[in-house]
């Protein structure tokens, strides 16, 4: 069985490196001349798996935007995750989860389990119950080719606060989860399989990535007003690793497909341009 890490590495050297999210918004799906319901989001979702599904690497459906039609949005959510496996992308659940140990198991059995009906190749998870509280989504992605996305340094300015924040050993929060995911993925090839959340937005870290050896997600480019030259302020020597992430940005260019399409292509060209400087 295929590791993500090798899955992913693949999808980008055949794509570029592009992440797009689903995230219908209200207003998006105004602006597309959708009704806000599960119809409208339904034909959302459809077109943009129709469009970018087999020309961008990874597509990441927030799940929240779906969550908010209740049962008929989560079943939408099961079939846009099927379509875009059988398109060949690679699909990132944004779900952010996060508990204790006993709880994050059943979590990673909804996620990462190919029997779930919401199976997908790789999740968001949130640390702040510490990074060996996510210990079944690891140990699962690692049994079954998953992959897990832990938040580091968020793109939102809020996250500062608790991520920057030092502890006694003078390691910033971020760094220690950094560290964390570091060991999970060590001696891992081409790439290990657990990645890293940072945003396009945040600056100079005063981290040390060298280490991670896995996909750093790059979400905050575009409609939070980071741009594909920030990454190198922010990424330093671990650009080749990154995996730009856009939604709004991408979606505004929606719903005609040609629009849509040339929208992620400019997406990826951009990212490549950046990424190709390291
Ligand atoms: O995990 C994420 O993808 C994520 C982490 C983060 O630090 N910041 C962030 O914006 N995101 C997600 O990335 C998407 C950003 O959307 P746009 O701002 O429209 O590109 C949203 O779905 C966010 O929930």
């Amino acid at each position: 069985m295929e590791s993500f890490g090798a899955r992913l590495h693949r999808a980008v050297s055949e794509r570029g490196p592009l992440c797009v999210g689903i995230d219908p918004h209200p207003a998006l799906l105004a602006r597309w001349g959708l009704t806000d319901d599960v119809d409208g989001l339904r034909r959302f979702a459809r077109t943009v798996v129709n469009v970018l599904g087999d020309r961008v690497a990874v597509i990441k459906p927030q799940s929240a935007f779906f969550e908010r039609f209740g049962s008929q949005g989560l079943a939408v959510l099961e079939s846009t995750i099927r379509q875009l496996r059988e398109r060949g992308a690679l699909v990132l659940l944004d779900v952010k989860r996060g508990d204790i140990g006993s709880t994050v198991r059943a979590y990673a059995s909804a996620y990462l389990e190919p029997s779930s009906p919401m199976y997908v190749d790789a999740v968001t998870a949130s640390p702040f119950l510490g990074v060996g509280s996510l210990a079944p989504m690891f140990e699962l992605a690692a049994t079954h080719g998953g992959g897990v996305f832990v938040l580091a340094l968020t793109s939102n300015p809020e996250g500062a606060s608790v991520q920057r924040a030092r502890g006694a050993d003078g390691r910033s929060v971020a760094q220690l989860v950094i560290d964390e995911v570091s060991q999970l993925n060590a001696g891992a090839q081409p790439l290990g399989s657990i990645g890293l959340v940072v945003g396009a937005t945040v600056g100079e870290t005063g981290c040390d990535l060298s280490a991670v050896n896995g996909p750093l997600l790059a979400p905050g480019l575009g409609a939070q007003g980071a741009t594909a030259a920030d990454l190198r302020t922010v990424f330093g020597s671990a650009l080749p690793a990154v995996l730009p992430s856009y939604s709004r940005e991408v979606l505004g260019a929606g719903p005609d497909p040609a629009a849509l399409r040339a929208a992620a292509d400019r997406a990826v060209g951009d990212c490549r341009a950046a990424l190709a400087m390291s």
